[in-house]
């Protein structure tokens, strides 16, 4: 069998499909064989494959291969298939949730045209459910979804609907397998299912940090070649009650009080975040409290060393391995180490991932794993309006956004907050201790929202929802989730990562 001269594939692919050549390693990338005569004495056979666009784009395209006989190319057909059915990886059935309403309300569009067609194409069945009410997904899977018939779960929609199906799925896998999901100390089991997101929402952050754009068809051709991406996910408990999962963002002060905010004017679409942020930018409220965290030890990488997370990190493999294998003698060994901090914040973010999105390619904090087991503590004090802009803007510029004296990090694998309202009375005669005189009369003020002045507290944004509680208790569960994601791929190598 031949390529025909006309229709040889590009250089730049992820999947030529000639068995026995150099690329024979990357067949799981076909997806569509079929054997078709075209005349008496030649038979020819298309073949899907994925190939690489601009920006991490993926698109699938085909070759025509031709073969002298029907039998010779029946042959070829066969032995495609057998390799294909052989590898593991490539999912076969998906559970798949549709939010109808997320984004700009084209989910259901979205996957019936660009998703659903590629799914038939590679053999992939799907039982697909349209959501009727939000927490829809995440009730099917805790209770009802029959896992085990499954490869993996699919949801169409944004942020909140992923984390919706990872707080279902991640629910599920505990209780099955008899492990207290309410309990801050348990140590959670990985969920076996993997995830795939098919970017339909606002932001979809989680879709463009794990896979690099916000494109239905690239995240559906990661899901048919079955790539797979480990991720941490941090637990969020109350006073030992269990509050939320989350995967990229917690933030209280700034992020908390713009997310406030636009959820107040939701019918303006995205739009509504620049307005929030600049409101929010403009007033400028500052909060009290006392962050105490458990430092990240002996692992690689730290939150300033420039290191991107990029497809097949090693930060992530090497820590990941250390953790699993030394997780609860890490913990304890650990223990003793608390550091704390008390003071007054303009922001108090944990980025367990980059959190880049189209608008702050950078991210929060650019050098945050996706699967090394901690998550980046980034502390903004009180400082004024000026220097917080020039922390906000070097989001954006090549700047360290860190190097500057009112902003710390700190990579931690658990943390606390208690805002000062909440500390208890031995905490705040330290507090008035440590504190000169100006400060206990600001403090007052704080006290009687009538007098003006900020707030006492602000709200927690975790992962773009807003948490019910601000004492908080956060700990970091190592590759708790896995998504059908390879992670960024780093481009300017020429190279092709290879699929394995
Ligand atoms: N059928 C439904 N009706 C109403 N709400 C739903 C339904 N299905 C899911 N939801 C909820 O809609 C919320 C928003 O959905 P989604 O995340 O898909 O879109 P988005 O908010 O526009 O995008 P992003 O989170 O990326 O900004 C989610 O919190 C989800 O729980």
């Amino acid at each position: 069998m031949v390529p025909s001269p006309s229709t040889s594939a590009p250089a730049e692919t992820c999947g030529p499909v000639l068995p026995g050549s150099v690329c024979a390693v990357k067949l799981r990338c076909v997806f569509l064989l079929k054997c078709v005569s075209r005349r008496v004495c030649v038979c020819v056979c298309p073949v899907s494959y994925v190939e690489r666009g601009r920006q991490h784009r993926w698109r699938c395209a085909q070759v025509t291969f031709t073969c002298p006989t029907e039998a010779s190319c029946q042959r070829w057909v066969a032995g495609i298939r057998e390799l294909l059915a052989a590898n593991a990886s490539r999912p076969r059935r998906l559970l798949v949730y549709i939010n109808p309403y997320g984004g700009k309300k084209q989910g259901k569009r979205i996957y019936e045209q660009k998703v659903a067609p590629l799914f038939a194409r590679a053999g992939v069945s799907t039982h697909v459910i349209v959501t009727e009410y939000a927490n829809h997904a995440r009730d099917h899977l805790r209770t009802e979804a029959e896992l085990k018939q499954f490869d993996g779960v699919v949801c169409v929609g944004g942020d909140g609907m992923f984390s919706e199906i990872i707080h279902g799925l991640i629910w599920r896998t505990q209780v099955d397998g008899s492990v207290d999901p309410g309990c801050p100390d348990e140590t959670l089991s990985p969920c076996s299912l993997r995830v795939g997101i098919i970017p339909a929402g606002s932001t979809d952050c989680i879709c463009f940090a794990t896979v690099g754009t916000n494109d239905p068809v690239t995240s559906a051709l990661h899901i048919i070649v079955g790539d797979s991406q480990a991720m941490d996910v941090c637990s969020i408990h109350h006073n030992n009650t269990f509050l939320r999962y989350s995967v990229s963002l917690l933030g209280y002060g700034f992020y908390g009080d713009v997310l406030t905010d636009s959820e107040r004017k939701r019918w303006m679409g995205p739009a509504r975040y620049d307005l929030s942020g600049l409101k929010m930018f403009l007033t400028h409220h500052y909060y009290e409290g006392t962050v105490s965290y458990l430092p990240a030890r002996g692992i690689l990488g730290t939150p300033r060393d420039g290191a991107r997370c990029r497809s097949g990190c090693v930060v992530c493999q090497h820590n990941g391995q250390l953790l699993s294998e030394k997780a609860e003698r890490y913990e304890t060994e650990n223990d003793g180490e608390w550091r704390t901090i008390r003071g007054k914040f303009l922001a108090i973010n944990a980025a367990s991932m980059s959190c880049a999105c189209p608008r702050s390619p950078k991210g929060l904090s650019p050098a945050a794993h996706l699967a090394d087991g901690t998550t980046d503590l980034i502390l903004v004090r009180k400082c004024s309006r000026f220097n917080f802009l020039r922390h906000l803007l070097r989001h954006t510029s090549k700047d360290d956004q860190f190097d500057l004296t009112f902003v710390e990090v700190h990579r931690v694998r658990r943390f606390r907050f208690t805002p000062r309202h909440c500390q208890s009375d031995s905490d705040l005669e330290l507090d008035l201790r440590e504190n000169n005189k100006g400060q206990i009369f600001s403090q007052i003020c704080t006290d009687h929202p009538a007098c003006g002045c900020a707030p006492a507290y602000s709200s927690w944004n975790c992962d773009g929802e807003i948490l019910t509680h601000t004492a908080i208790d956060v700990r970091v569960h190592c590759q708790l989730i896995k998504l059908f994601a390879r992670g960024i791929e780093e481009l300017e190598s020429g190279l092709c990562v290879t699929v394995t």
